[in-house]
């Protein structure tokens, strides 16, 4: 989410509809897999209807989703990627500001949070990454892990398009129960994550911001996609990018981060501004296998991932709709949920004016475009999908510019704490920023205590 986003939320939505449903040069040339079932064109059953605590309907697609479907067998349908059996996880030990590889041994470093031994998080295989600025070693994804992602998806997805610019594929799971379980916890326990505070201008006056959950994001730059080999970055071909500034295809440095770091002590030395690096390189072995299956099942590339963990029932994501600027025109972003289970909604924006067309990514198109009364029931009748370990909703088409979606508070722990990770591909150096801002930002560090099996403040 972003200043952006929020805004949208909080502003009346806009009321034009000449930004919707056109397909320009730039949208990414999404397929649809030939095995998803389609619910379009169909009606969403009366008794999945509901009223919730406030008396506004609420549409549970748990019961309008065939959850039993039968999963592909994995020897006939498995999806392999490039290069499948190469590990993604390479020997590494940082780099300089230069990006010259450092040694891996030898380092001096002092842990702050060295009672944690994340050896076992390792591919036994393969020796830790160090860096001397970072006070934790890096961990390789376990190779169990990435054959297991690389084998994926585990079910055939549902396309929901039955609704106006609703079109959505919902994977329920992507990823097995076993390797959900563990992918989730070993993001949980590796990676750094922010508690965003910032201050937001409205109306003249200024509120402070605490973003009611934790943040943190990885992306290269706008220029590059993730690579097979969990290395840096490679320029993506044949996509001009307009008046960027970026020279190189290079990870950007994180000011705020670095602020961060340095506060904190993780950085030793504070002219070495590599850990930044090192994030990266960490989010980059976290995340590359998933983003390259999920690049391959959806036909779509990203370069950025953001990922939220919802620790408690109190975290959440207010109503929003991704669809910044800075991303494609109709963007695809990828959802996967981990580990606790959370409500997710959706509702249509109220839209007055022309009716817009409206064709959906798979090529369906909606039995006749949609009338204000069919958008106004749409804004009141919010859908609810329970999002259960291992789920991927991949959002796309006019998905983002005409729908909202929230995770909202609920009583209790959360389910124990949910992770959520989207991908997405940022179009221009604005993204980066306002990626880095809002999820990297001010505020706290906090990484995930093991032992004590709760969030520990670096700050
Ligand atoms: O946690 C989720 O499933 C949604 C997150 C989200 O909407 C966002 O980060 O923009
Ligand atoms: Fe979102």
């Amino acid at each position: 989410m972003s200043k952006r986003t929020l805004d949208s939320f909080l502003l009346p939505p806009p009321t034009s509809s000449s930004s919707i449903n056109k397909r320009t040069k730039r949208d990414p040339p999404n397929h649809s897999p030939a095995h998803v079932k389609s619910k379009s064109n169909h009606a969403v059953p009366k008794s999945s209807t509901k009223k919730n605590g406030n008396g506004i309907e609420v549409v549970d697609l748990d019961e309008v989703i065939d959850l039993d479907t039968p999963s592909p067998s994995l020897s006939g349908s498995m999806v392999l990627p490039d290069g499948q059996g190469t590990d993604a996880a390479l020997p590494y030990a940082g780099e300089d500001e230069n990006g010259e590889v450092l040694p891996g041994e030898g380092s001096d470093v002092q842990h702050p949070g060295s009672a944690q031994d994340l050896r076992h998080t390792s591919n036994p295989q393969l020796p830790l990454d160090k860096h001397p600025n970072y006070p934790f070693p890096i961990p390789h994804l376990p190779l169990h892990i990435t054959t297991s992602i690389s084998c994926s998806p585990f079910k055939t997805p549902t396309a929901l398009t039955h609704l106006p610019h609703l079109d959505l594929l919902h994977y329920e799971p992507y990823l097995d129960a076993k390797t959900s379980r563990e992918y989730g916890e070993f993001l949980r326990r590796e990676l750094p994550f922010y508690r965003v505070e910032y201050k937001l201008t409205r109306f003249g006056k200024v509120a402070d911001i605490k973003t009611p959950r934790y943040t943190t994001v990885f992306g290269v730059d706008e220029t590059s996609r993730f690579t097979p080999d969990g290395g840096l970055v490679e320029t993506a071909s044949g996509r001009p990018i307009a008046k960027t500034k970026y020279k190189t295809a290079r990870p950007r440095p994180i000011p705020t981060c670095l602020d961060e770091l340095r506060k904190v002590g993780f950085m030793k030395n504070p002219s070495n501004r590599s850990p930044q690096l090192t994030l990266c390189r960490l989010f980059h072995l976290s995340c590359a296998p998933v983003a390259q299956s999920v690049e391959k099942a959806t036909g779509t590339t990203y370069n950025y991932a953001l990922v939220n963990y919802y620790s408690t029932g109190s975290d959440s994501i207010s109503y929003h709709s991704d669809d910044e600027h800075f991303l494609e025109r109709q963007p695809a972003i990828a959802s996967f949920s981990f580990l606790g289970v959370r409500d997710f909604l959706m509702k249509h924006k109220p839209i007055s004016g022309a009716k817009p067309t409206t064709t959906t990514t798979a090529g369906d198109t909606f039995p006749s475009e949609p009338t204000l009364s069919e958008i106004s029931k749409a804004a009141a009748t919010p859908l609810k999908f329970s999002l259960r370990p291992g789920t991927m909703i991949l959002m796309r088409g006019p998905t983002q510019s005409n729908w909202l979606h929230s995770i909202p508070k609920r009583a209790g722990d959360g389910g124990g704490g949910r992770i959520n990770i989207t991908f997405r591909r940022n179009m221009t150096p604005a993204g980066t920023e306002n990626y880095y801002k809002y999820n990297v930002g001010g505020g706290g560090v906090w990484k995930w205590d093991e032992a004590r099996r709760e969030m520990r403040s670096y700050s």
